[in-house]
């Protein structure tokens, strides 16, 4: 199966550009967070989503958690997937859905043991259209909910691959020399990546070629 690859931290039409040149199927625009490196406004995402041609996929980051600011950050920016980075209460997605019928849901997992696999499957469950499994400590003062640079552990990455009726996004602390293996461990359905293929906060075009080469 054909990996698919998300480009993520995005921070300007330039760099869309180049990583859809690269290959990239899907693009990541982070929104306001507590913490990480990849913020963009909101403005600026959306003149970067309006730049985007089909068939790749604009993925919005946001850590809003209720519906209500969920689908004002969307119609804001306009992206067609939300990636929501913390967890939300139940019944948030048929609110988002009910707002926006065409707009994807993925809810970020951020892995630290097995009782993960549980909060996986009940995403799932309440309608999460796919899943991606990072590195972020959501129990923190300033909460991390992503933008780590660190991967986690992949055995339970996997243990989710497995048991997901919905596709699964691999993200965190991803390079161009662990692709690979993050592949053969996780079997995921897409590689989402960040700070592996930048250097000093800029995409890197040899590390993206580089990301691109290993998992292709
Ligand atoms: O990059 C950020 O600033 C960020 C902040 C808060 C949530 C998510 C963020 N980025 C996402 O984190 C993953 C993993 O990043 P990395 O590859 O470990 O640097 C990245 O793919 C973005 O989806």
């Amino acid at each position: 199966m054909r990996i698919r690859v998300k480009v993520c931290c995005i921070s300007s039409v330039e760099e869309a550009r180049m990583a859809i040149r690269a290959g990239a199927d899907a693009l990541g625009l982070v929104g306001p967070m507590p913490s990480g490196p990849g913020v963009v406004a909101d403005d600026l995402a959306a003149a970067i989503v309006r730049s985007v041609p089909p068939p790749i996929a604009t993925f919005m980051l946001t850590s809003e958690t209720s519906a209500d600011e969920i689908v004002a950050h969307q119609q804001r920016v306009g992206a067609n997937t939300i990636q929501l980075v913390d967890a939300v209460p139940a019944g948030t997605y048929a609110q988002i859905r009910a707002a926006l019928p065409a707009v994807k849901i993925v809810q970020v997992i951020h892995v630290v043991d097995e009782r993960n696999l549980a909060e996986a499957l009940q995403a799932v469950a309440e309608g999460a259209d796919a899943l991606l499994l990072d590195s972020g400590n959501p129990t923190l003062v300033i909460k991390e909910l992503g933008g780590t640079g660190r991967v986690h552990n992949w055995q339970i990455s996997r243990q989710i691959v497995d048991a997901s009726t919905v596709p699964v996004f691999l993200a965190g602390g991803l390079r161009p020399d662990n692709a690979r293996e993050a592949i053969q461990t996780v079997v995921p359905f897409g590689l989402d990546i960040c700070s592996g293929v930048r250097t000093n906060g800029h995409l890197d075009p040899d590390k993206l070629r580089a990301f691109l080469e290993a998992v292709r």
